[in-house]
């Protein structure tokens, strides 16, 4: 089965016709961002979110313009299902933040990823932030994600410990394909029953399927915009023949949308999805955000509001950023696509 040709971008005037660049505060710091900026089109088919980090250099933010495009110009393939199971998302937050954090994703909680491996902090802060998540929840499911934050006997040590809290899988807890593959082995070796997945290893390396063809993770996490839309993301899954776990990264609803038609569409999901983070932002661009109730997210269409929209609107010095952004991004892409 071939991949998805990517599909050459619209002209850069028809693709920024209608776009706004916003500034959402964030309620709890994720990942070091307290205002998540990112940028929304408007097309013949809807809106699409671009917002890689403002680190992300130009040919890693191709992927999440295709992204984008193919939302708002293609719309999404057919849902199999509406109501889509997350998880609960803790940053690496004081054990003692741990309920008011919690308390921002409701009642029903039945899944809780917590992030570990935070850089400054030890373990023995990742085993009290798992320890108050399990106390509040004694039957979620709960799993914890190391962005690579651990090398290989680091982590075996760390997910014995954390595992003492049953945890049903690590999130990249070493930073290559290899280093998954040592954790997977480590871990069967030891008897400790965590599951690996990988992230960073698919959205991040030039081949999304090597840690598939390594047998390096039991589970993939898959994000719509760093695979360059929900059509290519379904076919990095099924060419993996992994579970996977549709996640965010960190977008307002117009991006979670494309995550939860990514999730409606997957043949199988067995594992609660990373799509409730608009519930750690304190502003979104919907006045009905995608924020779980019951511990799911219902599948709805997401058209921002010209209010809200205006109102968050970012400084002219950061449109322009942003606009020269696209700009270098989609003469980049149009070079390397043939049309
Ligand atoms: O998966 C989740 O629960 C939330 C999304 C998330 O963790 C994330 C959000 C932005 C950037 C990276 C990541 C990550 O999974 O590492
Ligand atoms: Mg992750």
């Amino acid at each position: 089965m071939a991949m998805t040709e990517p599909a050459s971008l619209p002209p850069l005037d028809e693709l920024l016709d209608d776009a706004h660049v916003v500034a959402l505060p964030m309620r709890v710091r994720f990942r070091g961002v307290e205002v998540r900026e990112t940028m929304l089109l408007r097309g013949p088919a809807g809106w699409g979110e671009f917002g890689p980090f403002p680190e992300y250099g130009d040919a890693e933010a191709a992927a999440w313009l295709r992204a984008a495009v193919d939302a708002a110009w293609h719309g999404f393939p057919a849902p199999r299902r509406t109501r889509i199971p997350v998880n609960a998302t803790v940053p690496a937050v004081p054990a003692a933040r741990v309920p008011e954090v919690l308390g921002r994703f409701g009642t029903g909680v039945r899944a809780v990823k917590v992030k570990v491996a935070e850089r400054g902090q030890d373990l023995s802060d990742d085993a009290a932030r798992v320890a108050a998540v399990r106390a509040l929840l004694p039957d979620a499911e709960l799993r914890v994600d190391a962005n690579g934050g651990w090398d290989v006997p680091t982590a075996l040590a760390a997910l014995e410990r954390l595992g003492e809290h049953r945890l049903a899988y690590a999130e990249q807890p070493v930073p290559t394909v290899a280093g998954l593959a040592a954790v997977r082995e480590g871990l069967a070796d030891r008897g400790v029953p965590v599951l690996v997945a990988a992230d960073e290893s698919v959205r991040k390396e030039s081949d999304p399927l090597a840690v598939a063809r390594a047998g390096a993770a039991d589970l993939l996490v898959v994000k719509a915009a760093p695979l360059g839309g929900v059509r290519r993301a379904l076919d990095v899954v099924a060419q993996a023949g992994l579970p996977a776990v549709v996640s965010s990264a960190l977008d307002s609803s117009v991006g979670i949308r494309a995550g939860l038609a990514l999730a409606a569409a997957l043949p199988e999901l067995p594992y609660a999805c990373g799509l409730g983070t608009v519930s750690l932002m304190r502003e979104d661009v919907l006045r009905e955000p995608l924020r779980p109730v019951d511990g799911a997210l219902e599948l709805r269409e997401a058209v921002p509001d010209p209010g809200l929209l205006a109102a968050r609107a970012v400084p002219a010095d950061r449109r322009r950023w942003w606009l020269e952004r696209v700009r270098r991004v989609h003469a980049g892409a149009a070079g390397a696509v043939p049309a």
